[in-house]
């Protein structure tokens, strides 16, 4: 660790995919591929930096028979002040980043638990795509660090696209977890301070697509290409390993290449530029097509998307009878590639990208830098590559016809193809270079962190006592949890009484501290060491219930009650509960299902008006807004944290809505038999969330058995 006070400590967040410092494995599958290589050149390009101490990029440990031993690597060294961090959370598996959401909370918790091992926090924060989002978010929240996103790809865009291809909602929902993904998409643009887009028209017509929509928050600083990797032609091609690769697929391999190549994923939209070569008969006397889609031994071993997409492939070259034509190469390597654009330009060929859309497009960069024209998408980031390259043409990727006559007329024309190669070569290297990305970088970086430095909350004060010998800690909500059943609150007590020297005991409530008071003195409840008010708005002490003003400082940001109330206090079904319950970080209502708008739909306005809050129903009646960075489970966490007992042994019992997220992630969760428990139902698939048989404190009783919680 090299980062000392003044210099700057950037972590990235980059959770999915096989990410290593060399031999990248771009397009093995779905999940690896240009963001996989994105990050490593930033963190390359921005340790280079003399204003930067240390940049780590943090990804996910993978220990997994099916891949290389290095993913399980805790850490890797990426350069002298640049280390690849890889956090153990979920399943060891490779697993599609389809299926890392219900793991993601876990994972915030090891990764925020490893940033306080580390001799210094990092003064900012960069997720990079929804997954990275998830968890940026809520790092950002607990650590009150700045949060910076790039999205790489965006799944409102994604969606749209695939419906109008003629994907069914419920197929991309199956295959894609979309609705996961644009929730956490929605939520990262509201959290963000700055967002790193590629290209101009990613705000334009991508990010514009968001409920929580603010291009003044977002720069343009477009990604580089590694020059040294790509370059023209050296004249030996034909005797490149991979000549011979493709020579066995095609009967003239002398003449032009039409390369295409992109991960095997649905919205790369292939199979519109095969069937636009199929369609063309002077096409095929013209040129062969070489598309390079990823890595595979057995087509039937590869998720859905990409088994779908290299199964239609196969069907279309024979509908069209093109062997002999078409080349599909079924393995390459990372250095390979380089090779292979280079091949396709010694043979005046053409790098077509038809994607659906097409969020940037390193690929163009890789393709111009090796003096290829381009005929790319008209959606997305070729727009801005082509309009600054001015190095070939744009097609509407649904229509097969423009695909094939702006293939035809760079390939027709020797004179266009020596223009847009020229002027490719000289461009890329003008726009597009990772120096002049880390540069700009570095410029917002250090106006982000001036202006947090300003705002930010005096550091957090000692709370615990210098030495506490608890080493575990219960905490419990009040209403139809822990209060309900006499007998058992009994025996709970008698239990929280005998192991009061081991055991924090907290209560984490959406009440107010008076009517928590009142309780405990009616119920006989010994006084809890931590009481958590007000739905996590309030941390108090006791005996003397002094106030953790260092949270209270933590959770007033970005906090505008009146804006909030503006925009909710005149839709219908929703009523103001009694003053009591309402206080300075907690704005509630009662909620009336059958005429107040859906959660979804009062979440949807809130981001449109750019309003960051933490929204909770319980009970199906109380509904709550506090500040973003305020709620049951991130006061839990500020409290453990505080007291250095590991999550890992923190029992926590909640029975509704508001009791969500302190029942996620490392924490043991114990949902008692409440009627509402229902509204907890999505967790029921996290491992570390029992559902009790028991109701009220009995359900405690029985998870401290289940979890033989006093012998961890
Ligand atoms: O079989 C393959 C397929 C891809 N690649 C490489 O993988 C990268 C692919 O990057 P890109 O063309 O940008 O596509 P995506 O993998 O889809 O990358 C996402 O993230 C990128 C970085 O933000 C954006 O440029 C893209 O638009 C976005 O879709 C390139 O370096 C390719 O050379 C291979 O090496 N072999
Ligand atoms: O096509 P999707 O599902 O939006 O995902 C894009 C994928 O390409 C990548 O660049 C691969 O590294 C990542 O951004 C992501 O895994």
């Amino acid at each position: 660790m090299k980062a000392n006070q003044n210099s700057l400590y950037i972590l990235m967040i980059s959770i999915h995919g096989l990410i290593r410092g060399k031999q990248l494995e771009l397009g093995r599958d779905a999940d690896t591929g240009g963001q996989t290589k994105y990050v490593v050149e930033l963190t390359r390009a921005l340790a280079r930096r003399p204003e930067v101490g240390q940049v780590d990029l943090v990804t996910r440990l993978i220990t997994d028979d099916s891949v290389s031993p290095e993913y399980g690597k805790p850490l890797e060294a990426l350069d002298q002040n640049a280390r690849i961090i890889r956090i153990d959370a979920g399943p060891g598996l490779y697993i599609p980043k389809e299926d890392l959401w219900s793991h993601l909370d876990a994972y915030t918790d090891e990764l925020f638990g490893w940033l306080h091992r580390q001799p210094r926090l990092p003064d900012v924060l960069h997720s990079h795509y929804a997954d990275a989002g998830y968890v940026g978010v809520r790092l950002s929240h607990l650590t009150g660090l700045p949060l910076i996103h790039t999205g790489h790809s965006l799944g409102r865009d994604k969606f749209r696209r695939l419906l109008a291809l003629g994907l069914s909602v419920e197929d991309i929902q199956h295959r894609y977890k979309m609705s996961e993904r644009i929730s956490a998409e929605e939520d990262v643009l509201n959290s963000a301070s700055l967002v790193i887009t590629s290209t101009h028209n990613e705000i334009e017509d991508q990010y514009e697509l968001y409920d929580c929509y603010t291009p003044e928050k977002m720069s343009v600083i477009p990604p580089g290409t590694d020059l040294n990797q790509f370059h023209p032609p050296t004249g030996e091609e034909a005797s490149v390993g991979f000549f011979g690769v493709l020579s066995r697929y095609l009967r003239e391999p002398h003449k032009p290449m039409i390369l295409a190549l992109s991960r095997p994923d649905e919205r790369k939209n292939i199979v519109s530029l095969l069937e636009a070569y199929g369609q063309s008969k002077r096409l095929q006397q013209l040129a062969n097509l070489v598309i390079v889609a990823g890595n595979r031994d057995d087509i039937r071993e590869l998720n859905d998307g990409a088994q779908n997409v290299l199964t239609e492939l196969l069907l279309v070259i024979d509908c069209y009878d093109l062997n002999g034509l078409v080349a599909l190469p079924k393995h390459h390597s990372a250095s390979e590639v380089a090779e292979i654009y280079r091949l396709a330009a010694a043979s005046k060929g053409v790098f077509v990208n038809p994607a659906l859309t097409e969020p940037f497009g390193l690929t163009l960069l890789e393709a111009a830098a090796s003096g290829l024209p381009l005929v790319a998408t008209e959606v997305g980031g070729p727009v801005d590559i082509i309009g600054n390259c001015n190095n070939g043409l744009l097609i509407d990727p649904l229509d097969e016809a423009s695909i094939a006559s702006a293939l035809l007329s760079i390939l027709e024309d020797q004179e266009l193809w020596s223009k847009y190669s020229e002027h490719g070569l000289t461009n890329v290297a003008r726009f597009y270079s990772w120096e002049a990305h880390a540069k700009t970088y570095l410029e917002k970086l250090t106006a982000l962190i001036d202006q947090n430095r300003i705002a930010a909350r005096p550091a957090p004060l000692a709370k615990a006592p210098a030495v506490q010998t608890r080493t575990r800690a219960i905490f419990t909500a009040i209403d139809n949890t822990l209060l309900g059943d006499p007998e058992a609150l009994a025996m709970f007590v008698k239990v929280i009484r005998e192991q009061h020297r081991r055991v924090l005991f907290g209560i984490s409530t959406g009440r107010s501290l008076n009517s928590v008071l009142k309780i405990l003195k009616v119920h006989s409840i010994p006084m809890p060491d931590v009481l958590i008010t007000s739905l996590g708005t309030e941390i108090y002490y006791p005996p003397q219930f002094t106030t953790d003003i260092s949270w209270t400082h933590h959770i007033d940001h970005w906090w505008t009650p009146q804006v909030l109330k503006r925009i909710v206090d005149p839709l219908p079904g929703l009523t103001p509960q009694s003053k009591d319950q309402q206080s300075r970080f907690k704005v509630s209502y009662y909620y009336d299902e059958q005429l107040a708008p859906s959660m979804e739909d009062i979440l949807t306005m809130l981001r449109q008006h750019e309003v960051s809050v933490h929204t909770t129903l319980s009970f199906g009646q109380f509904l709550d807004f506090v500040p973003a960075r305020a709620s049951k489970g991130q006061a839990l966490r500020y409290v453990a944290n505080q007291w250095k007992i590991p999550l890992e042994r923190v029992l926590v019992n909640g029975g509704s809505g508001g009791d969500e997220d302190m029942l996620r992630g490392n924490t043991l969760g114990v949902v008692v038999a409440t009627r509402h428990r229902e509204e907890l139902a999505q967790l029921s698939e996290t491992q570390r969330v029992y559902f009790a048989e028991g109701s009220h404190a009995s359900g405690i009783l029985e998870a401290i058995d289940y979890y033989d919680f006093f012998n961890l």
